[in-house]
């Protein structure tokens, strides 16, 4: 019997997780609710302890340690194997701020490219002039990506798509009833003619075609398994189910895009829109249910608040596979796409977001400062070197530990003990009370604190010695402000 299985021998990292037990349970009734087999450990008197948590399959005698490892539904899972079609010059054009002028439009498809984003979406060229020739024109860079244009359900549309030079063609058309009544108009029937009309031309033209119901999670299943079905049988490349008003939840997305990968055999793209917060765990489950497509666009922007964000969602999918997302993505480039889409859409980064948020690699308290600076893994899912970023310890506050402030003492170079350093943290924390300190401000503050020392002018626990030293370094910074002239040497 592997280790595990007896409840006495636990992996380091399980060994303080407590077992909770159910409402009522009897210790040798427990069990996971799916198979019968005991969920939590118990010893030999048949009461769980702590640190006998089990996972559901151990009575499987495997050597489990995660309980989130793989299990059989885990094969339909695409979180390692997943396309990114880039939507910012697309769905992006339709943010409330957004204006991409040509020379933009072009900057940013180069710059998505660079990244590595498999696909790039572009704005209908039926929608202006402009639209049409900034398409020929992306078509014409010889990125690597594949450049998809997104049209209505329409001949006309696919008629003018198919002539810009695109590698795909993306046909969306509302399904559900609000949209079918208060839309366009059309019933079901007419919808799956035009639709199987528009991709065999779009097919026979020799480029990809794409076809995504609109608000989805709001039209009638049979319809959508129906259509789907129907357009999978003549070949479309991607079939799209979209979360328009952004109110699906992680199930649903997970039951729908399951059914779905059950009923076709083609590609299956997601478009997640972020209405109440859910885009990005949105994508992620839908990757777990075997969607192969997932739409994005930089920092979200789109219609209302928008998509699932490139940033966000590589940051997640990142901490699912690092090495792969790292071998798939120039990582590094994110943040200066980001900084891109934002200025031209005059936004701000903002600060709580994944990876390039101000204070995305910054830690403050002392206790997770400490842990940091011994393992960053310890608070840190992401590395900040893999995105080009650098790690941050905040110690100009009142939450600052010694282990961090001794940390700074050895980055300049001083010499301390720890009594010492215990000592001069003791000081920052009486001034953060007051007000936050600069790094600049600490900087000066262990100077003066070591020179004190070095002079002899100081000891441990001396605190108006360390008041005095330091009232005098601000009076003779405050004279050298007032005369520069005894600077020089003539
Ligand atoms: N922006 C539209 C189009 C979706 C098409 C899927 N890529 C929507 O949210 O419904
Ligand atoms: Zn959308």
């Amino acid at each position: 019997m592997c280790p595990h299985a007896t409840g006495d021998s636990l992996p380091a990292d399980k060994s303080e997780m407590v077992a909770i037990p159910l409402n009522g349970e009897s210790s040798t009734s427990t069990t996971n609710g799916t198979n019968g087999a005991p969920a939590y450990g118990v010893n030999k008197q048949g009461i769980k302890k702590r640190g006998t948590w089990r996972a559901p399959d151990a009575h499987l005698n495997r050597e489990v340690k995660n309980p989130y490892a793989a299990r059989a539904s885990d094969l339909l899972s695409n979180l390692s194997n997943f396309n990114i079609i880039e939507s910012t010059l697309r769905e992006g054009e339709q943010f409330a701020n957004a204006f991409f002028d040509t020379k933009t439009k072009i900057a940013i498809a180069k710059a998505l490219d660079a990244f590595g984003v498999e696909y790039i979406e572009l704005t209908s060229p039926c929608a202006s002039e402009q639209s049409r020739a900034d398409c020929e024109a992306i078509c014409k860079l010889g990125l690597k990506a594949k450049i998809l244009t997104h049209i209505r359900c329409h001949m006309d549309d696919a008629r003018v798509a198919v002539e810009t030079g695109v590698d795909g063609v993306d046909v969306v058309i509302g399904t559900s009833s609000y949209l079918r009544e208060f839309s366009h108009g059309k019933d079901m029937a007419y919808i799956t003619k035009t639709a199987i009309e528009v991709i065999e031309f779009v097919k026979s033209k020799g480029i990809e075609v794409r076809f995504s119901s609109e608000d989805s999670f709001r039209s009638d299943l049979v319809d959508l398994l129906s259509i789907y079905q129907t357009v999978d049988k003549i070949g479309v490349n991607r079939v799209g189910i979209a979360d328009t008003v952004g109110c699906a939840n992680p199930r649903q997305v997970y039951d729908l895009v399951r059914t779905l990968r059950g009923v076709v055999s083609c590609d299956i793209e997601v478009h997640l829109h972020n209405d109440t917060g859910m885009a990005i765990a949105n994508a992620y489950t839908a990757l777990e249910a075997g969607a192969t497509h997932i739409d994005t666009s930089v920092l979200g922007i789109g219609e209302r608040v928008g998509i699932t964000p490139l940033g966000g969602l590589v940051a997640c999918l990142y901490a699912a596979n690092p090495e792969y997302v790292k071998s798939k993505y120039n990582l590094p480039m994110l943040r200066e796409i980001e900084n891109l889409v934002a200025e031209a859409v005059e936004v701000n980064i903002p600060f709580m977001n994944p990876i390039t948020g101000y204070c995305a690699f910054t830690h403050k308290a002392g206790i997770h400062a400490k842990a940091i600076l011994n393992n960053p893994s310890t608070y840190e899912i992401l590395k900040p070197e893999d995105f080009g970023l650098t790690r941050y310890v905040s110690i100009g506050h009142r939450l600052t530990g010694w282990n961090a402030v001794k940390s700074r003492v050895e980055q300049l170079g001083l010499q301390l003990t720890d009594a010492e350093v215990k000592d001069v943290t003791a000081k920052i924390k009486e001034l953060a009370d007051v007000r936050t300190q600069s790094m600049d401000d600490v900087d000066t503050l262990l100077r003066v604190y070591h020179s004190g020392i070095q002079s002899g002018e100081l000891a441990v626990g001396q605190k108006e010695a360390l008041d005095r030293l330091l009232r005098r370094h601000k009076a003779e910074a405050q004279g050298r402000a007032a005369s520069p002239s005894v600077e020089r040497s003539d």
